[in-house]
């Protein structure tokens, strides 16, 4: 990792009030490994060091913001494409125990290839779509944490990741600026499938300056059995939104 992007990635992650300084090999890594596995895989629109540092490494890395991913947690990624947040919050907190879906199964080989190569055993990969793995008995109702970056619409993502979460888990969700339209039909939807919005925590990403917007919604009573609805309808009839 070339120094300006080593220095970037210091000062981002510390801003998050992480001190990068014991894992900049790790980082140094995973930064390689997604180079390499971008030709194959076409993992990341993003080229420089610089762009990759800040827009997926200490952009995964404000996800620790509010407290809620401390301590030995199931954790599920949803929609982990090239494996964010998955890898750096595995890098930062290696007691967490994450498991990545993605519906590309390309995708999740590369995770799976890449956590062997980082020596993150912690990381248990599982390839397919969150409608179908969230009625799967050994899924459901397991985790104590969801986290999702960039995947969908706030109504979308409650009826995708609900039904994953233990009762009181969290879902954790990473997102760029909300419209109020979109917050009201992510309130609505998350009410239907068991959930209660707790957190709405805007703020700029670290160096760039980019709007971000933390949403934390808690389960509050178990999903009903009618949710996940069946793969492509979330997105295509989303809860209380207009489809896109
Ligand atoms: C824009 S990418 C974001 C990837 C990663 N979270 C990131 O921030 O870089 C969205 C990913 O979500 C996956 N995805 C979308 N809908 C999904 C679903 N219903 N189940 C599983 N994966 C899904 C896609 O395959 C894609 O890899």
């Amino acid at each position: 990792m070339n120094e300006e992007a080593t220095r970037l990635l210091t000062e981002g992650a510390r801003a998050t009030g992480v001190d990068a300084a014991p894992h900049l090999g790790a980082f140094a890594d995973l930064l390689r490994l997604l180079q390499e596995g971008n030709a194959r895989h076409n993992l990341t629109a993003l080229k420089t060091e610089e762009d990759i540092v800040l827009k997926h490494f200490v952009d995964s890395l404000t996800c620790l913001r509010g407290g809620h991913l401390q301590g030995s947690l199931r954790v599920l990624d949803l929609g982990t494409g090239g494996g964010f947040p998955t890898f750096p919050l595995a890098i930062v907190q290696p007691e967490l125990q994450i498991t990545p879906v993605d519906a590309t199964r390309k995708k999740i080989e590369y995770v799976r290839a890449t956590a062997e190569a980082l020596n993150l055993p912690q990381i248990t990969p599982r390839s397919g779509r969150a409608e179908e793995l969230g009625r799967d008995p050994e899924l459901r109702g397991t985790f104590d944490r969801v986290v999702v970056r960039a995947v969908a619409a706030l109504p979308i993502l409650a009826e995708l990741a609900l039904p994953f979460l233990k009762s009181g888990g969290l879902l954790i969700a990473q997102k760029g600026p909300i419209t109020p339209e979109e917050l009201n039909a992510g309130r609505r939807a998350a009410r239907e499938v068991g959930g209660a919005v707790r957190e709405v925590d805007p703020f700029t990403l670290p160096v760039t300056g980019d709007d971000r917007t933390l949403i934390v919604i808690e389960k509050v009573a178990a999903t009903p059995e009618k949710y996940p609805r069946a793969v492509g309808i979330p997105n295509s009839k989303p809860l209380f939104w207009r489809a896109k």
